[in-house]
């Protein structure tokens, strides 16, 4: 068999016995039937099943043009969004490019800097990017489907009005494009009066499954990464999960794994890598399970750890604290570089022992043996195999958990596709602020502070 993302619960095995995953076949096989006839609950957001293989061939040209005159023209590009709009662009960014992107010389880079705001409220985030785009060419991607979202509409106010400031409002508006709903929303309005180019979030497809579409493909495109590639990954990982049978179904056995593990009290999963470029990854799939899942006093808190950095914080619980979680490792296999470890006339670091293995054998040791660890401490270990960081597996990883989501929610007998524990802080917040139509909500509120 050739390379591809792969689940691997083998290390779970006195955890889960084989009779207990052929017992919850018959619920796995009915919650993708659910989910590919469409008929369960959020059936109108399903859009992302068939995204790798029927999406809007015209647009993606679009993307990949506008994509290269921001190569051309600017030296930084904003991405301004928050959650589904934000997350899956930083994850697929940090993934596929050099650790220290923003700060190559820009002869090596060849692309534009990439920085992300409108993801949090914060002034001195706001101004410190400011002052980075002193004197600089900048274009700036704001995203958001429902065009209303708070944070990202207030970073595209100060941005906005830089940008004008710099190029006057003509020249900025074509150094704008607007990634929202195709017919609604306060962001549509702008864009279509300002003359921003426009690129769709579909109808049917979420936010926290949106990243194979403008909302990602656009600022990954800007840093030069092959969006043809991880389109590809994408419907590889789908055929996937389509047609493969349960039992070396890795979306299938992934969800049914996960639901085995949280019937018998292990109610938080931990997903761990051993790369920092995995990072944004795990906050990708921390949005999409999180969202996904926990509702109706339902779900498994969907947590995350760098490692082996964490190992000295948060290894301690893992082994030892409250015996709650599992554990998901989402390893690389081949590492994209390949460090020596040389021999020193004297050994002071005590480390001459390792002369001549490279660094990742080190990283895939200290994993093996953390693997071993955990498991002893009653942690059951899941892996997921990427076999290179590139483009076409980051497209199946994203495809086989996006798969193993629904089908997981499904299980758990709740919608996996709607969100509506997120509007009661937003609620709160904009009677706090003085929004129109709060008034009494607000007099409640202050009451209690
Ligand atoms: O794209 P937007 O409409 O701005 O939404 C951005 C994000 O914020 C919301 O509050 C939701 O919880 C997320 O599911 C969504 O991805």
């Amino acid at each position: 068999m050739g390379k591809e993302v792969v689940f691997d619960y083998s290390r779970a095995a006195e955890f889960i016995s084989a009779e207990e995953m052929e017992n919850f076949k018959t619920t796995v096989m009915s919650a993708k039937d659910t989910l590919v006839n469409k008929s369960g609950a959020g059936n109108d957001f399903l859009g992302w099943i068939d995204l790798p293989v029927d999406y809007d061939r015209d647009e993606f040209a679009r993307i990949k043009k506008a994509a290269a005159k921001i190569q051309g023209d600017s030296d930084v590009l904003l991405v301004i969004g928050i959650g589904g709009s934000y997350l899956g662009a930083r994850a697929a960014i940090e993934f596929l490019t050099n650790s220290f992107y923003n700060v190559l010389p820009k002869e090596v880079r060849k692309t534009p800097e990439i920085y992300f705001v409108g993801n949090s409220i914060s002034s001195k985030y706001i101004a410190d990017l400011k002052q980075v785009l002193a004197g600089k060419d900048f274009s700036i991607n704001i995203i958001s489907k429902s065009g209303t979202t708070t944070e990202p509409a207030i970073a595209f106010r100060v941005f906005k009005e830089m940008l004008t400031e710099k190029y006057g409002k003509e020249e900025a508006a074509k150094r704008i494009y607007a990634t929202t709903d195709k017919a609604r929303g306060a962001l549509k309005n702008l864009a279509d009066e300002e003359g921003y180019e426009e690129f769709v979030v579909p109808d049917d497809v979420g936010g926290r499954f949106s990243v194979l579409t403008a909302v990602g493909l656009l600022p990954i495109a800007v840093s030069g990464a092959d969006i043809d590639r991880l389109m590809e990954g994408a419907a590889s990982g789908r055929k996937k999960a389509l047609e493969t049978p349960y039992e070396s179904n890795s979306a299938l056995l992934y969800a049914a794994v996960r639901n085995i593990l949280l019937r018998k009290g292990k109610t938080v999963e931990i997903v761990a890598n051993y790369e920092p470029s995995l990072h944004y990854v795990s906050e990708w799939w921390k949005q999409l399970f999180g969202e996904s899942e926990g509702k109706d006093n339902r779900g498994l808190f969907p947590a995350a750890v760098d490692l082996t950095t964490d190992l000295h914080s948060m290894g301690q619980f893992i082994q030892d604290g409250a015996r709650i979680m599992f554990e998901t490792v989402i390893n690389v296999e081949e590492s994209p570089a390949e460090i020596l470890l040389n021999k020193e006339d004297v050994d002071t670091d005590g480390m001459n022992y390792l002369a001549g293995k490279s660094v990742d054998f080190v990283n895939k040791s200290a994993m093996n043996g953390t693997i071993l660890a955990h498991t002893d401490g009653s942690v059951p270990n899941l892996m997921v195999k990427i076999p290179e960081q590139n483009e076409f597996y980051l497209g199946e990883l994203f495809y086989f958990f996006e798969f193993a989501c629904g089908v997981s929610g499904y299980i758990l007998g709740i919608n996996p596709f709607n969100q509506p524990g997120v509007e009661s802080y937003k609620k709160n917040m904009f009677a706090l602020l003085g929004k129109p139509g709060y008034e009494a909500q607000r007099e409640e509120l202050l009451k209690r502070l």
